[in-house]
């Protein structure tokens, strides 16, 4: 007996079907990518010039995937993000996230817990007050309020972001440094971190390399392979080519191309 997987890759002109089969008795291998985690369905959004960014664009990131987002510069990279994670608005369209314990949309389950479990990390933090010290501790106050009880994953616990941003060369005395006094590289470094140990369920990364050296840039490429249920903007193609499975390329007029990483194995998406 074999299980069969199916990946449907879908652009603006065709949605092709690829079947592909696997021996059981081959042993399961992380990641489980045969489940659906998030669908976008059918979003659609125009500018209020009437330019269209988003048409009619539908793809799935499943179980243990790493997205891609590729595209010119003002194509709407970003506008797809903020829409996904209910930052801003759109025409039309759905997404819905598929949980342990069930279906979760933004209409059923309300915006704040949507954007706490599709979490989007800008590339530029803006300009706070006080220190990342303060600020993952209101952060913690707003998770315990809007997380189930059981599954308040922050409270008191400001060691893990700290563990992770060190694993990136971030000293923890810089967590009680002003966030005015950080570079743009430890701003971005110290904010995924925060993001990273909210737990959502899937995460929305912009750019989150663009500040960094290349050193850097590969420490926090393989914390995100090992997290994976990720969509990240990236305008670097070696970075895309590394990171994901899948890729989404986005186009003028909301035109779109969703399909595997053409450097790995079909076999590894299984
Ligand atoms: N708040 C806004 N009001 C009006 N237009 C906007 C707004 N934000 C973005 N746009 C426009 O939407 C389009 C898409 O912008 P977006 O920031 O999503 O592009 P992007 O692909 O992320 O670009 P880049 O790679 O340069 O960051 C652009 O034409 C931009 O000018």
């Amino acid at each position: 007996m074999s299980n069969s997987n199916i990946i449907n890759t879908v652009s603006s002109e065709a949605t092709i079907r690829i079947d592909v089969h696997r021996d059981a008795n081959v042993p399961d291998a992380i990641p489980k990518v045969n489940s659906p985690l998030l669908i976008v369905e059918n979003l659609c959004k125009r500018l209020e010039n009437g330019k269209s960014v988003l048409n009619d664009l539908t793809f799935s990131l499943n179980r243990g995937q790493i997205i891609a987002v590729r595209g010119g510069s003002g194509v709407g990279k970003t506008t797809l993000l903020k829409c996904i994670s209910q930052l801003s608005d759109y025409d039309s369209g759905s997404m819905t996230l598929f949980d342990e314990d069930g279906i979760i949309s933004p209409e059923t389950n309300g915006i704040s817990y949507w954007r706490s479990q599709v979490m989007y990390v800008p590339q530029r933090m803006p300009l706070l007050d006080g220190t990342p010290l303060e600020f993952h501790e209101k952060i913690s106050k707003f998770f315990y309020q809007k997380s189930k009880p059981t599954s308040n994953p922050l409270a008191g616990q400001i060691e893990e972001p700290v563990r992770i941003a060190h694993e990136w060369g971030i000293e923890s005395q810089k967590w009680s440094q002003k966030w005015s006094q950080l570079s743009g590289g430890e701003m971005q470094r110290i904010s995924l971190a925060i993001s990273l140990s909210c737990h959502p369920k899937v995460l929305l990364l912009d750019e989150p390399t663009s500040a960094l050296d290349n050193h850097s840039s590969m420490l926090v490429e393989k914390t995100l392979m090992e997290r994976r249920n990720i969509i990240i903007i990236t305008h670097n193609n070696d970075q895309s080519g590394r990171v994901s499975d899948f890729i989404l390329e986005l186009h003028p007029f909301g035109n779109f191309k969703f399909y595997p990483n053409p450097l790995i194995e079909v076999n590894d998406l299984i």
